[in-house]
């Protein structure tokens, strides 16, 4: 099932386009790699695609619902987790446990489902031993962490991640990647991620859609596809 796709599309934020002829199909149950360059506009392309931007020209088109008619939960985690100061008023499994929300209505009582899910979520990224402490204490990789089990506490059937392994050590990176390919295997979760971490990443991706850079300075998308985590190009 096709779950986002972009023809054609051009981008810029000033006068010039710094995005051109992007053209991505993204599949249910794949996971997908963006890289490239600081500055060559990842985290804009992911943008686009989730309508967080409208393009210039072009077409951007969104699967609503999933393929048995349910509604399609996106989680995104995006590159800056600013708000997290040392003031940051949550306790980590109380914000991991808010992610289950976004199906509902905030004002809703929390269900036996919603803690189950958190708790799930949170042994996933392997903080269940932080549970009870405050968010602005953590560490930039743990809060990279409980960012991305508030995104799985969703259960989303597209995870949208924008470098979610900033501030994380070797062996955290590796569990993530394990962690990500084994549910896009087993539960068809579609992952798209922004990551310069390409050879850690690389056995567990289908894809990888690279930005590179045009002679007339604008960046051009070039996709890449994978046999036994080998990537060639797709002619
Ligand atoms: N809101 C904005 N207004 C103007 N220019 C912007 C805006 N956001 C990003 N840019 C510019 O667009 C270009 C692409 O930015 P983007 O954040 O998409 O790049 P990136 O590939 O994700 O970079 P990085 O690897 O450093 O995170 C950069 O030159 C950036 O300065």
């Amino acid at each position: 099932m096709l779950i986002a796709s972009m023809k054609n599309v051009v981008f810029g934020y000033g006068d010039s386009p710094s995005l051109e002829n992007v053209d991505i199909e993204i599949h249910s149950g794949e996971f997908v790699a963006v890289s490239g360059p600081n500055g060559a506009s990842k985290t804009t392309l992911l943008k686009l695609a989730l309508g967080l931007l409208q393009p210039w020209s072009g077409t951007v088109d969104r699967a609503s619902r999933r393929g048995d008619g349910k509604k399609l939960v996106v989680g995104y985690v995006p590159q800056q987790i600013a708000a997290f100061n040392s003031g940051f008023p949550s306790q980590v499994l109380e914000f991991v446990r808010s992610g289950t929300y976004t199906s509902g209505s905030w004002f809703r009582s929390v269900s036996r489902q919603d803690r189950e899910l958190a708790e799930q979520a949170l042994k996933q990224v392997g903080l269940w031993e932080l549970r009870n402490r405050k968010i602005g204490e953590l560490s930039g990789g743990q809060k990279q962490r409980i960012c991305l089990a508030r995104a799985l506490a969703q259960q989303p059937d597209l995870l949208v991640l924008d470098e979610p392994t900033n501030g994380m050590d070797a062996a955290s990176r590796e569990r993530l990647y394990s962690l990500l390919g084994e549910m896009v295997k087993e539960r068809q979760l579609t992952v798209v991620m922004v990551t310069h971490g390409l050879s850690e990443a690389s056995p567990y991706l289908d894809r990888i859609i690279e930005l590179e850079k045009k002679e007339t300075g604008g960046w051009k998308c070039c996709t890449t596809t994978s046999c036994n985590g080998h990537f060639s190009p797709v002619v």
